[in-house]
């Protein structure tokens, strides 16, 4: 595992400030990179995202981001997906049919219903699917939630939610891990399971590092 700082990636795609108070309560060190350049030699690779699929994409392209993550997955660095973030690692999405996602994990997101409230904006209890080194059981563990639309459950889906229908709150594939929910946003079990899947991915504390400079 290559352990190191987190690369938090900043394509104004909101979630940022939220995600760094949880990083820094966490006392992880992370640096927030707008360009490829600035981001960390070795260490997690975090991809934050609210809005609209095609608007991140667009985003993520222009600044080269989208272009470089599978290049960096390939790598072996981990690659961590937070809500927007997560449905941008899939193979697509129904909220842009045009638009291609990573398919850095398989499977389409898909809007969530018929039949129920959406956006889905509230706490949602999560359920054990697969088991996965990154997560413990999540022991009925309630998490936030805000979105439409959900990638869709597979064999290797970690955590289940349901809203009409199960959904992956939580999927990986190799190094590459999302979350639907936002652990940031979660309280003290978000923020312990946002601790967990980030020691799996390598992530240094802050006090790994020189005292001062
Ligand atoms: N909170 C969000 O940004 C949601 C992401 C996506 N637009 C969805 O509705 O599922």
């Amino acid at each position: 595992m290559s352990a190191g700082r987190i690369t938090l990636i900043d394509y104004e795609a909101g979630n940022l400030a939220s995600l760094e108070g949880a990083l820094d309560r966490l006392g992880l060190a992370y640096v927030r990179a707008a360009s490829p350049d600035q981001a960390t030699a070795s260490g997690p690779i975090v991809l934050p995202g609210v809005g609209h699929f095609e608007a991140a994409r667009k985003s993520l392209r222009e600044r080269g981001w989208w272009q470089l993550l599978p290049e960096l997955v390939a790598e072996g660095r981990p690659l961590l997906g937070i809500c927007l973030g997560l449905q941008l690692l899939a193979e697509g999405s129904e909220e842009a049919p045009r638009a291609s996602g990573l398919g850095l994990i398989p499977g389409l997101v898909r809007r969530l219903g018929p039949g129920v409230k959406v956006p889905n904006m509230g706490w949602c209890q999560v359920r054990q699917g697969s088991a996965h080194p990154a997560l413990p059981d999540p022991d009925g563990a309630w998490l936030y939630f805000v979105h439409s639309y959900a990638l869709e459950p597979s064999a290797e889906t970690i955590y289940l939610a349901d809203h009409g229908r199960p959904f992956a709150a939580v999927e990986a594939r190799g190094k590459v891990l999302g979350f639907q929910p936002h652990p940031e946003k979660s309280g003290p079990a978000g923020l312990g399971l946002l601790q967990s899947a980030l020691a799996w991915m390598g992530a240094l504390p802050v006090s790994s590092e020189a005292p001062c400079n």
